[in-house]
């Protein structure tokens, strides 16, 4: 009889690729992106850096930086046919369906679509990250019945993204919370979604086909789906003591609350959640109101007295966003935006040194023979 391989339940614990793009130092506390420390990245880099870094794996200089701006600006405008795609999905139809609709679209626009080669794999990167802003922002406007937005060039990046999906353009202050945001979001390591696009790239597959997997991917609230949850049961308590009430009711029950726990860093916070914690802080601030952050403090004090679990990333996220006045069904969409360039890296990646993932499996059915 054959023997099997050890079975790990979620592939815990298990290396699925070599690679230069992340790398999490549970043992360091550190978020590895090509080299640098992420968080120290999100204190003094922008999303265009981040761009740059997971592409052409260095960080850019001025010139370099600009020129990527100007490239993406050229991208920003998406095919009239989508947005007439975006008017036939029917009301009621998430955002991030939206937004893996649209990007599944645009592979048909594709003329190189077979060419797999580097520099084919990372212009496509551009266009993508270019178009992302005006898929999420129209997808959820067509499908709300409003009429479309176009993108306003004279913006950067980060801004033109906040003001396609608000309708407004962003403060200072605002435009630099939302890019530490996209900065944190930008890469991750082998979380689901970026193992479904590996994993899907690794049959030839293309770019299109891999990140619209990993829509999906990162739509379930144990992934991405957490901050459009968290911000949801925050409304749904409304103050400290209803919170803490709902959160103990929810552990009784034995329900997961969302935003909390990690697959790797199970028993410590997540660097990022810091780092948005603070901008929490910042804008609750500002506006005079720190309902928000209290409910929050309380929420992460009684995870950690109750379960020694710690707030992930999307606990501090979603608030973030609320305080921005971005609507909740749009959190999820964020993520993916920001997340796309290290998608493609990975891509990029997993075409230049291919080989098929096909793992086997623990038989734990009958032989009737
Ligand atoms: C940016 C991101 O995408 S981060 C992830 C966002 N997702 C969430 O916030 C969803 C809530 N969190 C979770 O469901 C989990 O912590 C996950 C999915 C992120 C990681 O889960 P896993 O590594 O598979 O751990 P697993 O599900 O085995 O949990 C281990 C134990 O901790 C408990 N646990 C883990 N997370 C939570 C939680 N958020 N709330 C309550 N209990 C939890 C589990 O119930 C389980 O308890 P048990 O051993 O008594 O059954
Ligand atoms: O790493 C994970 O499993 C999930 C996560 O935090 C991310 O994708 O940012």
């Amino acid at each position: 009889m054959e023997t099997e391989a050890r079975f790990f339940p979620g592939l815990e614990g298990v290396v699925a690729a070599e690679t230069k793009i992340s790398f999490l130092d549970t043992q360091q506390g550190k978020i590895i992106i090509q080299g640098y420390d992420l968080i120290e990245l999100s204190k003094s880099k922008s999303y265009l850096d981040m761009i740059y870094l997971l592409l052409e794996e260095r960080l850019p200089n001025i010139n370099e930086k600009e020129l990527v701006e100007e490239m993406l600006k050229g991208e920003y405008e998406i095919p009239d046919e989508l947005l007439d795609v975006f008017c036939l999905l029917p009301n009621g139809t998430h955002p991030m369906d939206g937004l893996r609709t649209g990007i599944s679209f645009l592979s048909g626009f594709d003329k190189r679509l077979d060419n797999r080669s580097l520099s084919a794999n990372k212009s496509r990167a551009y266009k993508l990250l270019g178009k992302v802003p005006a898929i999420v922002a129209n997808s959820y406007r067509l499908i709300e019945k409003k009429e479309p937005i176009r993108p306003l060039k004279e913006l950067s990046y980060s801004a033109n993204f906040f003001y396609m999906i608000t309708g407004k353009k962003p403060s200072s202050l605002e435009e630099q919370i939302f890019d530490r945001s996209l900065v944190l979001y930008s890469e991750h390591e082998m979380p689901n979604s970026t193992f479904t696009a590996r994993v899907i790239s690794s049959t030839q597959s293309d770019l299109y086909g891999a990140l619209t997997g990993a829509v999906a991917s990162l739509k379930g609230n144990l992934h991405g789906g957490a901050n459009e949850a968290v911000m949801e049961l925050l409304l749904e308590a409304g103050t400290v003591d209803k919170f803490e009430e709902l959160l103990i009711a929810k552990l009784y029950k034995k329900e997961r609350i969302m935003g909390f726990g990690h697959r790797v860093y199970m028993n410590k916070i997540d660097p990022r959640a810091l780092m948005m914690k603070e901008s929490l802080k910042q804008l609750c601030d500002l506006q005079g109101d720190n309902r928000l952050y209290r409910m929050c403090e309380a929420g992460e004090e009684l995870m950690k007295r109750e379960k020694g679990l710690y707030p992930n990333l999307d606990y501090y996220a979603a608030p973030v966003y609320w305080m921005l006045g971005i609507p909740i069904s749009l959190y999820t969409p964020i993520f993916f935006s920001a997340r796309t360039v290290g998608l493609c890296a990975h891509v990029i990646e997993q075409h230049e040194h291919n080989r098929l993932f096909r793992p086997r499996v623990h038989y734990v059915g009958e032989r009737r023979f």
